[in-house]
């Protein structure tokens, strides 16, 4: 928000701003997604200060204790331009339902039976649905961009095994900063209302880049560094990232580019899309914000919970097989809850029914191997672990949530090293939460910094409302 500006809007005129609704400049303006972002974004900004000053005062939610010890849960708290959650329905990118996007998304590679994550960065920065020149143009973009600077991969080939494949991306994607467009322009003083280019062109660069930092950091630690950097220019940017992890398969490599839409975006508040515009609020660069989002990300209760439910599934199988009766998984599960432990893949802190990018891994597998025994596995817990999650009455929703299922067809392609998988989740988590970053930028998102309160401090506050209700109670 420019401060300057604020005081001199003219109420009418804000007022026909707020009527235009952003897929109304359909035009764009010139060719290229950075041509339509400068084109869209100006429109956006006076929407944005509009909102903020003809209704800047308005209340759309309330505060209780339980908000501030409870994780903030539930609190319409944040800004969002690119995906909105309906705890039902699931995410919308650009208010278009998830399943209806992977559907429209334009198939780009011959044969190919789903859209490009390309296509899909698209749509999320821009929020119109690409055309398939428009998703090729981000994939020709990418491709020309995403060479890694050699000190990058240096400090990778460095690494020691044992370190875990998030921390060694989070590490990566950190040393990357030292390569910003917005570093460099800040220091040179550019204009707040430029900020945004210089964050869009780090972005793409990132972008880019990582399929090759994520399949050094794979090579590296599963194959003794063997395996390709080269970038095919004949490839998409899944076909590429599948290839230098040794498997080309076409299956496979469609897999991946569903994955990548699918994990892409989850509206702002959730940890890793949070913690990359928090971090982005001071104005770190994009590959130190994205690097902060990936440290979110590699918790067991976000990302990581794909990587735990393999385990736990492992667990399963070799104690009770592949194919066990109804009450040999009940027990199972008793048995991880008892053990004081959550059922991973289950559960969510907003949606309350079957998380949709579960449904739509089902049905790729249910197309491509439906007789797997893990994903016929995946499919009757499906059905057998809200059973048991109801029985405890305290689980706010006992259905999949996405990473349920993902594991099971990453098997099934010979992607076996389940410590890797959260990397996969988080290099698609780029393209939503960089999305959101260029968008935090464009429309001058301020620094984060909410109040918060210590254990006295609220009690004082619970007395001076009790007072103020005439009940006289010590807290
Ligand atoms: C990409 C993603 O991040 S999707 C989420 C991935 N994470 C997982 O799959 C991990 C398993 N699930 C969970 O731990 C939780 O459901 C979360 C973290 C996702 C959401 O947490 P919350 O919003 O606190 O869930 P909720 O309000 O339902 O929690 C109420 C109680 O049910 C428990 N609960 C929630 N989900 C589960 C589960 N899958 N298994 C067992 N218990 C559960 C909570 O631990 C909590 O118990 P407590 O009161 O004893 O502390
Ligand atoms: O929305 C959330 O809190 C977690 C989640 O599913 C995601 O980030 O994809």
């Amino acid at each position: 928000m420019h401060k300057t500006t604020k005081c001199r809007c003219h109420k009418s005129f804000l007022k026909t701003v707020l009527s235009r609704s952003f897929a109304d400049c359909k035009d764009g303006g010139g060719k290229g997604l950075k041509a339509r972002l400068a084109k869209k974004i100006p429109i956006q900004r006076e929407k944005f200060l509009g909102i903020k000053c003809l209704h800047g005062n308005k209340s759309i939610g309330q505060i209780t204790v339980n908000s501030v010890m409870g994780g903030m849960r539930g609190l319409p708290l944040l800004f969002c331009e690119t995906s909105s959650l309906d705890k039902n329905k699931g995410i919308y990118y650009r208010g278009i339902l998830l399943k209806d996007a992977c559907a429209k998304l334009p198939r780009v590679k011959e044969g190919s039976q789903e859209g490009t994550p390309e296509g899909c960065f698209f749509l999320l920065t821009t929020g119109l649905m690409p055309s398939k020149e428009e998703a090729e143009e981000v994939t020709n973009e990418w491709l020309k961009r995403g060479t890694v600077p050699r000190y990058c991969l240096r400090m990778v080939d460095s690494m020691d095994k044992r370190v875990h494949p998030m921390a060694q991306l989070c590490a990566a994607c950190a040393c990357l900063s030292s390569q910003s467009k917005f570093v460099e322009a800040y220091r040179k003083g550019v204009r707040r209302a430029d900020y945004w280019e210089y964050v869009y062109e780090d972005s793409m660069n990132l972008c880019a880049m990582l399929p090759t930092v994520a399949a050094s950091i794979y090579n590296n630690v599963y194959h003794d560094g063997e395996g390709t950097r080269e970038i095919d220019p004949e490839q998409d940017w899944s076909g590429n990232f599948c290839r230098m992890l040794g498997l080309p398969d076409e299956d496979f490599i469609d897999l991946m580019r569903l994955y990548m839409i699918l994990h892409a975006d989850h509206e702002s508040g959730n940890v890793s899309a949070h913690t990359c515009h928090l971090v982005g609020s001071a104005l770190s660069d994009p590959f130190l914000s994205f690097s902060a989002s990936m440290c979110g990300l590699a918790g067991p209760l976000h990302g990581l919970a794909n990587q735990e439910v393999l385990v736990w599934l492992t667990k399963l199988r070799e104690a009770i097989g592949d194919e066990p009766t109804d009450e040999e998984l009940k027990n199972f599960i008793d048995k991880t809850l008892k053990g004081g432990q959550v059922v991973p893949g289950y559960g969510h802190a907003v949606l309350r029914d079957t998380d949709p990018r579960f449904v739509l891994q089902n049905e790729f597998a249910m197309k491509h191997c439906k007789d797997d025994p893990g994903v016929k596995l995946v499919t009757r817990l499906w059905k057998i672990i809200p059973e048991v999650l109801k029985k405890l009455n305290k689980v706010a929703n006992p259905y999949p949530n996405v990473d349920a299922h993902s594991g099971v067809l990453l098997q099934h392609y010979c992607l076996k090293e389940l410590q890797y998988y959260t990397v996969l989740f988080g290099v698609s988590r780029a393209l939503g939460v960089l999305s959101q970053l260029i968008w935090s930028r464009a429309l001058g998102a301020p620094i984060e910094r909410p109040k918060s309160f210590s254990s006295s401090e609220l009690c004082k506050f619970i007395q001076e409302a009790d007072k103020k209700a005439g009940k006289n109670k010590k807290c």
